[in-house]
């Protein structure tokens, strides 16, 4: 399916990659258990930032319409790990990823990828809401647009289906025309989690989507990804572990650029197998 992502422009190559081949890419077991049709599926993966290696060879399948979240202390390379998803890491200069992350059966870092469209399929919301200067209705109808949907009915139904599974509509539906920037903090994250939306990605990464927001806007932003599973993939960062527990199906612990465990959100907090995790689970570090 990523094959119409290639194209032959060799634009959006980044400068330093090399990937391994394998010929077919294995399973990996968890929990004695192997993740069927997982929506990613990520090898060895190695960031460097210059000569600094920021993760070490990470290997995970990311189970498909389930949240997993990524915690750790911070500087353990949850962010670097994150944005190599959608490439956002090719547009930092001096980084360095080697390793493999397929989507749909297709390396992402191959040649010829198209980024953009890669960045459509596969969205991203940052730790601080970032709307356009424009209005709700903008803000969700320029991607759309930009994706060469011109006809209105089809943008106006795009908008409030968006806004629907952002769980916006609700409280934006009359006033569509009024700037984005007047919106709340919490209404601002939605607004950037239905922008996503609206150019129908598989998968959703957000960067602490809710650190920056007050409880009752980080609760209604936890419901929502909750929610968003039935229809997403949906990969979190996330300092706090209570939201981890709270909101993903899976777990991934990062410690100092290697993954030391990776479970099932349950078992992992319940029954953590390496001692790293259980003392950072537990508060005696991090
Ligand atoms: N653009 C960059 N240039 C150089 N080093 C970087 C860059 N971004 C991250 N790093 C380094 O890579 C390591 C991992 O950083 P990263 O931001 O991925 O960690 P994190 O777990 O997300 O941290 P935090 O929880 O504090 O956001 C850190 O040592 C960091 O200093």
């Amino acid at each position: 399916m990523l094959k119409k992502f290639l194209s032959t422009t060799g634009l959006n190559e980044p400068k330093t990659i090399e990937s391994k081949k394998t010929e077919k890419t294995q399973p990996i077991e968890i929990d004695g258990e192997y993740i069927e049709n997982p929506a990613m599926n990520v090898r060895d993966l190695e960031v460097y930032y210059g000569e600094t290696q920021a993760l070490n060879g990470i290997t995970l399948d990311i189970p498909r319409n389930q949240v997993t979240a990524i915690i750790g202390p911070s500087g353990c390379g949850k962010s670097t790990f994150i944005r190599c998803l959608n490439r956002m890491n090719d547009m930092i200069e001096n980084c360095t990823i080697k390793g493999r992350i397929e989507y749909n059966g297709t390396n992402i870092y191959e040649k010829g990828i198209d980024t953009a469209k890669l960045r459509r399929e596969i969205g991203m919301v940052f730790q601080k809401p970032n709307p356009f200067p424009k209005s709700i209705y903008d803000n969700i109808a320029y991607g759309p647009k930009i994706a060469g949907i011109k006809d209105k009915n089809k943008l106006d139904n795009i908008v409030e289906k968006s806004l629907k599974d952002a769980a916006l509509w609700d409280e934006v539906s009359d006033r569509l025309d009024e700037s984005a920037l007047d919106m709340s903090g919490g209404q601002q994250q939605r607004l950037c989690i239905a922008r996503a939306l609206a150019v129908e990605p598989e998968i959703i990464l957000m960067d602490e989507p809710a650190s920056a927001l007050d409880p009752v806007a980080m609760s209604k932003i936890e419901d929502l990804i909750f929610k968003l599973k039935d229809n997403y993939t949906v990969v979190i960062v996330t300092h706090n572990m209570q939201q981890a527990a709270r909101v993903s199906d899976y777990t991934t612990f990062l410690y100092m650029g290697d993954l030391i465990e990776f479970s099932k959100t349950d078992r992992l907090f319940e029954n953590p197998k390496k001692k790293r995790t259980e003392d950072y689970i537990t508060g005696r570090f991090g």
